[in-house]
């Protein structure tokens, strides 16, 4: 059994998407939050995004309030730095901060920072986060050459963003793109960088993930676990993503 388990991070955007469509406050961001860590998830991620589509800046200060009562659960923001998530990170200091290079606007998230390129620019802004107390990951393609210059600027984790290996789960190029991200996950780790990982992990793809990549340390999980949410409840989805972590060994 591995020591450090991965943990599960629920993302919460889409509890938000559904209840921006009405002026009532349901189906509520916070009570969602309640029911998931209730239910065992170890985290919370947010992604407010500029346009504020779903998740808004008034949900960021009460999920940090409500998560501020339960000692241990990792407060996860993620977004890009160089528009609004500094802001968050500023004022609320969670436990972790994701930068994600997206433009604002941007459908979804759907690259990694370039490095070295990204590197200079975004030094300045993790030693800030540092000197917070706020742990950085940047969100990252599975590149493993990328991963030393990662490190150098100062992170302290990466997000695989994981689009690609679920879009080839199931199909046969999934061992090859699999392999892919082992590589890229054994650079960061020798680089010295803890890894997470995220986008379209789902009930189906999410164990043979982290059985080809030991010791990731996160997974945030939002789409397709609402999805499953609808169908089977939070809690209930909480216990059936907590058993395909398990299911992993880890
Ligand atoms: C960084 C990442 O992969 C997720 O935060 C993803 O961007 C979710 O954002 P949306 O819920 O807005 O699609
Ligand atoms: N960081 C990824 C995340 O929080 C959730 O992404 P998704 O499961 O909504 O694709």
């Amino acid at each position: 059994m591995n020591p450090h388990p991965t943990a599960l991070s629920i993302n919460l955007n889409k509890v938000a998407l559904v209840r921006n469509t009405r002026h009532l406050g349901i189906p509520s961001v916070e009570r969602a939050a309640t029911l998931c860590l209730d239910a065992g998830a170890q985290g919370i991620t947010v992604h407010p995004r500029p346009d504020a589509r779903h998740i808004r800046a008034d949900d960021v200060h009460a999920l940090h309030a409500l998560l501020a009562r339960r000692p241990g659960v990792e407060f996860n923001i993620e977004g890009n730095p160089f528009h609004n998530l500094m802001d968050f990170v500023r004022a609320l200091r969670p436990q972790q901060a994701t930068f994600v290079p997206d433009s604002e606007g941007q459908f979804t998230s759907d690259h990694g920072w370039s490095f070295p390129a990204d590197g200079p620019r975004l030094a300045p802004l993790i030693a800030e986060c540092h000197a917070l107390g706020v742990r950085v990951s940047l969100f990252m393609d599975p590149v493993p050459e990328a991963m030393a210059a990662v490190r150098e600027c100062g992170a302290d984790r990466i997000e695989l963003y994981t689009e690609t290996y679920a879009r080839a789960f199931g199909t046969p190029a999934e061992a090859e793109v699999l392999q892919g991200f082992a590589q890229a996950a054994r650079a960061a780790q020798a680089a010295g960088l803890g890894v997470n990982a995220g986008h379209d992990l789902n009930q189906q793809n999410l164990t043979a993930f982290l059985r080809a990549l030991p010791g990731v340390l996160e997974v945030s999980i939002g789409h397709a676990f609402i999805a499953d949410a609808l169908e089977l409840g939070y809690a209930a989805a909480v216990a059936r993503y907590l058993a395909c972590v398990q299911a992993a060994g880890h």
